[in-house]
């Protein structure tokens, strides 16, 4: 099993290419299912979470073809990849390919609006918290699916075709707002979704279901309006910039100290993250085509933040912000609104000397001095981000387990990290 060994003390200094979302990736590859021609994604991450999905879509019949990727070390891989569900040639969706991410959950969506019948095993992904699928069950039942979830499957049927509704979300979930925009396009009539969430993400994937012939109004606000209409098409369409892996970057110049311009990548997507790293004393400006992120020096300054949905703090830079709290020069509360158990960085934190106690929902993080290196485990995705965050400051030798996690929603990461001046190394054993 591949470890991660950074030796900290090495300050940032270069250029960080950000590549394509994984979170935008997932949907857009899903809705390859709606049409029988050929959906064709460019700036698509090399991401164990997109194998892992292309693996799903192959076993419902997607024709997968890269037509076309960079390979210039350096640069994000930026692959250019043909999706075309000719025909669907099995509408199950198996435990063993489900149970290893939570958005393969989402072909429920497409494969009810296109065959009229799914049977999805209920999803995995990161161990974040329980995870519910309530959401996307209430929607689809309210544009006319009958489902069942028997032996850890949800078997959704829609014999005369969906029919478009009225669908207020009692809380905002993106994933239930991707599928049910996904599902409304095929819809006969109109479906207004209420209470959507906002995410780039979601506005992404309106695009490009657009692309394909939908009618989609409203995205990016809280109310979407689809119209359905009888077939869609191919298209071609640009994954947008993986906002949680700039938030990232950015964080690890504020934590390491220098100077780096995230590249292929908007400010626009991130603001109340930036917003929150100004105001530890890090400069952040738009440059050309990205963002400049410095720290030269001097106190990182205690900020709190509190994750909400889009366009507040988003849930997934929670941990690698708790990273940056841990030597900031101060205390600072940070609170988790989103998932019930998304603090489980904070006791590998503390074993690189960090001082966070833990109330409920909210950490407070008493600054330290210094962090000194240490084994630690990776338990889910953004967490072990934040452990090589901590990793780039600690004295000495930081030694990261579980690797895997960051190959789901990170490309090219010691890569990236290393052009930049950090001193960090993959061990694959
Ligand atoms: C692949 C992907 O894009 N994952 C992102 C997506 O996850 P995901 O789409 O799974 O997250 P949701 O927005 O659905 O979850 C928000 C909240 O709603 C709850 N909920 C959700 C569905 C449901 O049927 N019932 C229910 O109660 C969840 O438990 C959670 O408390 O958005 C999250 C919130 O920004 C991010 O952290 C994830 O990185
Ligand atoms: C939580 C995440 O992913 P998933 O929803 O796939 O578990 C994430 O991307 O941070």
């Amino acid at each position: 099993m591949d470890r991660i060994r950074i030796i900290g003390g090495n300050r940032l200094n270069g250029v960080i290419p950000i590549s394509g979302a994984k979170n935008a990736a997932l949907p857009l590859m899903i809705a390859s299912l709606l049409t029988d021609q050929t959906l064709t994604l460019e700036n698509l991450p090399h991401l164990a979470d997109v194998e892992q999905l292309q693996r799903i879509l192959g076993n419902h019949g997607v024709d997968i073809a890269v037509a076309g990727r960079r390979e210039r070390p350096g640069e994000a891989y930026a692959r250019t990849v043909h999706f075309s569900a000719r025909s669907i040639v099995d509408t199950t969706a198996p435990y063993e390919l489900v149970s290893k991410m939570r958005a393969s959950f989402w072909v429920i969506g497409p494969l009810l609006a296109r065959m009229g019948e799914a049977k999805v095993s209920l999803p995995g992904g990161c161990a974040i918290g329980t995870r519910p699928v309530d959401l996307f069950i209430e929607g689809l039942e309210k544009l006319g699916a009958e489902i069942t979830i028997e032996a850890g499957y949800a078997h959704a049927r829609a014999p005369k075709g969906l029919i478009g509704a009225h669908y207020t979300f009692p809380k905002v979930s993106v994933g239930a707002t991707h599928v049910l925009m996904m599902a409304a396009t095929l819809a006969k009539g109109e479906t207004i979704i209420s209470n959507a969430a906002r995410e780039p993400e979601v506005v992404d994937l309106a695009k490009c279901l657009n692309a394909m012939g939908a009618k989609v109004s409203g995205a990016g606000t809280s109310t979407i309006t689809i119209e359905g209409v009888a077939k869609l098409s191919g298209a071609h369409h640009r994954v947008l910039p993986d906002r949680i892996e700039t938030g990232t970057y950015a964080i690890a110049v504020a934590m390491a100290g220098g100077d780096v311009v995230l590249e292929d990548t908007s400010a626009e997507l991130l603001e109340s993250a930036l917003s929150a790293l100004r105001a530890t004393g890090t400069e952040v400006t738009s440059v050309g085509n990205g963002i400049r992120v410095r720290r030269n020096g001097g106190d990182i300054l205690p900020v709190d933040a509190v994750t909400d949905p889009f366009p507040g703090f988003p849930t997934d830079l929670q941990a690698q912000f708790m990273a940056l709290m841990t030597r900031a020069n101060g205390v600072s509360h940070i609170t988790e609104t989103i998932f019930e158990n998304r603090f489980m960085h904070v006791q590998e934190l503390a074993r690189l000397g960090a001082r966070i106690s833990l109330s409920g929902q909210t950490a407070t993080v008493t600054g330290v001095n210094a962090l000194k290196g240490a084994p630690v485990m990776a338990t889910d995705l953004r967490a072990s981000v934040s452990l090589v965050i901590a990793g780039l400051v600690a004295e000495g030798e930081t030694v990261v387990n579980r690797v895997y996690h960051l190959d789901r929603g990170f490309e090219r990461l010691e890569e990236k990290l290393t052009r930049c001046g950090a001193n960090v190394e993959r061990i694959s054993d």
